[in-house]
This record gives C-alpha cells, structure tokens and sequence, in this order.
C-alpha cells in the first residue's frame, strides 16, 4: 500500500506521537509507519475505562505492541463518565475532549510535531455525512483533514484507504488488534451511520457511496479554501475587525458574495472571539445584521447577543 508519510526520514527532527487505541486501523498505521522508516515514535493510547476490563486489556495490549516495536509507549487513564456527567456533554464528546487533551499534553513533553491518526476514506464519509445531518455548511463537508496547520499538526495519512484495503493490509501482515464491541453498539450514531446508512444508501443507488462523499469533501475543501482566502483578504485590506473586536460595516463589505460574507462573519466570530456553536444557519441570520435596514439585533448561542449600531457589529455578552 503506498502511503505517504510526512517526515518519515530517520534524520528528522523531534519525535511523532502516533495515537493508538489497539484497533485494526492504528495498528496498521503504526505497521505501515515503522516499515516507512520513522523512528522516533511515541505510542500514546488513552484508556476511556468505558467498557470494563475490556478497556483495560486494549491498554495492555498496546504497551504489549510498544515493546514488541522497541518504542516509547504512553498510556493514560481517565474518569470519562463523571468527566461528561459534570459538564453535561455527551459520552462520546467527553471522550473525544480528554483524549486530544491528553495527546497535546504528551505532544508537548516529547517535543511532538506531529500526531498520527489512523482515520480512514470510511470515517471520512460517516464524518462529512453526520456533519450533513447536525446542520453543517460547506466547512462541515469537507470533513477530517490530511494535515492540519497546527502545531502539534494532527496527520491522517490513510485519510486516503478504504477500510477494506486497511483490512487486506493487516491481514497480508498477520498483524494482531483487539476488536472494540462498542464498534457495533446501535446505540452510538456514528455506528448506525456505519452499519445502517450507508449500506442502504449502497443499496439503494447499486454502488459504493463513500467515495464519492469522500470526493465532494475534497471538492469543499478547495472551493472553502478559495473563498476564505477572498474572505480573509477583505478582511486585511478593509480592517474590517477593530482592535476592541468589533467589525466594521463597510459598504465594500457589504457589496460581498454571501458566500464571501458568512466566511468573514465565521473568521470574525469563531477564530477572533472564538465563539462556540455557531452553524451555517445563525451565520446566515447574522449575514441578515449587514443589511442597511435590516434586524439590528440577534440572538447567539449560550445567551450571547450579536448587535448592529453606528456601523459597527459586535456581540455582547449574557448578563
Ligand atoms: N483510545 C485511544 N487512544 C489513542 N488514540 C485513539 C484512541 N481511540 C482512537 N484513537 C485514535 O483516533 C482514531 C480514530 O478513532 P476511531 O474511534 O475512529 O478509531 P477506532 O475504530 O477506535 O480504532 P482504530 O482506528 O485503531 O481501528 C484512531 O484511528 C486512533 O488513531
């Protein structure tokens, strides 16, 4: 299987940390890494304790697989159910939070620059297709992707490979992985989409769907691109955002594509003030606030207002 890994050489600098959770994909990940010649690799498997002794023998199993490999291996427990119970999140978001968190943590005490991750063409379709489901604008369809800009960059590299080819992969290496029975539990969404939807909508159309959600993904991903480009351009030659976080109503601003204008309004919002939860439906209400005449009020989420006065918008905080 051709895979391409970033900074694969044995001279590069710093170590990667490659999240594991024991299944058939990260183990086939962590084969396929070591083969491409990365040495400096740290295990990292975060133990969620949400399926018993189940949870702890997949624990075990990859600290097995990290001497196995000769490499540095970390493991971590967490109390995620209280976690999600005093926050009131769902288990699944509980999960997801402590885990990234505790893999940033270990990123940055081996001097990480990168984190693999072992997601797949299929979790790339059940990601962009649950994304269709809650709401999402073109920025949710294009799901996961290969290598973000961040630092620690989180890396998929098998972002590409079904999970049949993954599947032929292991099994063409003998590799040994523990099998998750929450995989198949009807009660998480992710696996209805898994095991229910998308093999009826194979069904229904005679074909494999996934890749071409994987496509549009891909299509979103370079149209988005191009308009947040246009977005944040507009943004720099107008300076549009004020230094007390406020935007500026401009009239070039306003003579904007709505497609230009939501991309702005979602820079402003989300990246600058760092808003939670906003979705393509409260940016198109808030596109509304720019026109002359319009509504100069409206509501946000988690009790926030956004307001338009004297040129200006800016968002004002629950009281
Ligand atoms: N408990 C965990 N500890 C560390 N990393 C994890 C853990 N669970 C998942 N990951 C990482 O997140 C990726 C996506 O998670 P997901 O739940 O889809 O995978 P999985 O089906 O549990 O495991 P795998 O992808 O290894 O078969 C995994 O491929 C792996 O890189």
């Amino acid at each position: 299987m051709n895979l391409h890994v970033p900074n694969a050489s044995a001279s590069a600098p710093g170590s990667a940390l490659l999240a594991i959770s024991g299944g058939r994909d990260s183990v086939a990940l962590l084969h396929m890494l070591v083969s491409a010649g990365l040495k400096r690799l740290v295990l990292c498997h975060f133990n969620h304790g949400l399926r018993g002794r189940e949870s702890g023998q997949d624990a075990a199993f990859v600290r097995r697989l990290a001497v196995h490999y000769g490499l540095p291996c970390e493991v971590e427990k967490a109390d995620v159910i209280t976690w999600a119970a005093k926050r009131k999140v769902s288990l699944e978001t509980a999960a997801r939070t402590l885990r990234y968190d505790f893999l940033h943590r270990m990123a940055a005490k081996h001097a990480a620059a990168r984190i693999y991750l072992a997601h797949h063409a299929d979790d790339q379709a059940e990601t962009i297709l649950a994304n269709l489901c809650r709401g999402t604008g073109i920025g949710g369809l294009k799901g996961m992707v290969m290598e973000t800009n961040s630092t620690p960059a989180l890396c998929r590299p098998l972002l590409n490979k079904t999970r049949a080819e993954i599947a032929d992969y292991v099994q063409k290496h003998g590799l040994s992985f523990r099998e998750d029975s929450s995989n198949t539990s009807p009660q998480h969404r992710r696996n209805r989409l898994r095991h229910e939807v998308l093999p009826l909508l194979n069904a229904v159309y005679a074909r494999e769907v996934s890749p071409l959600i994987v496509r549009l993904g891909k299509q979103a991903e370079r149209d988005d691109d191009c308009l947040q480009q246009q977005a944040l351009a507009l943004i720099q030659e107008e300076g549009l955002i004020t230094q007390e976080g406020r935007l500026r109503v401009t009239a070039k601003l306003r003579s904007q594509h709505p497609a230009v204008l939501s991309r702005v309004l979602y820079f402003w919002l989300g990246e600058v003030l760092g808003l939670p939860g906003l979705d393509s439906e409260s940016l198109e209400a808030a596109s509304s606030l720019l026109l002359p005449g319009g509504v100069a009020k409206m509501n946000l989420p988690e009790g926030r207002h956004l307001r338009r006065k004297a040129g200006y918008l800016w968002v004002t905080e629950p009281t």
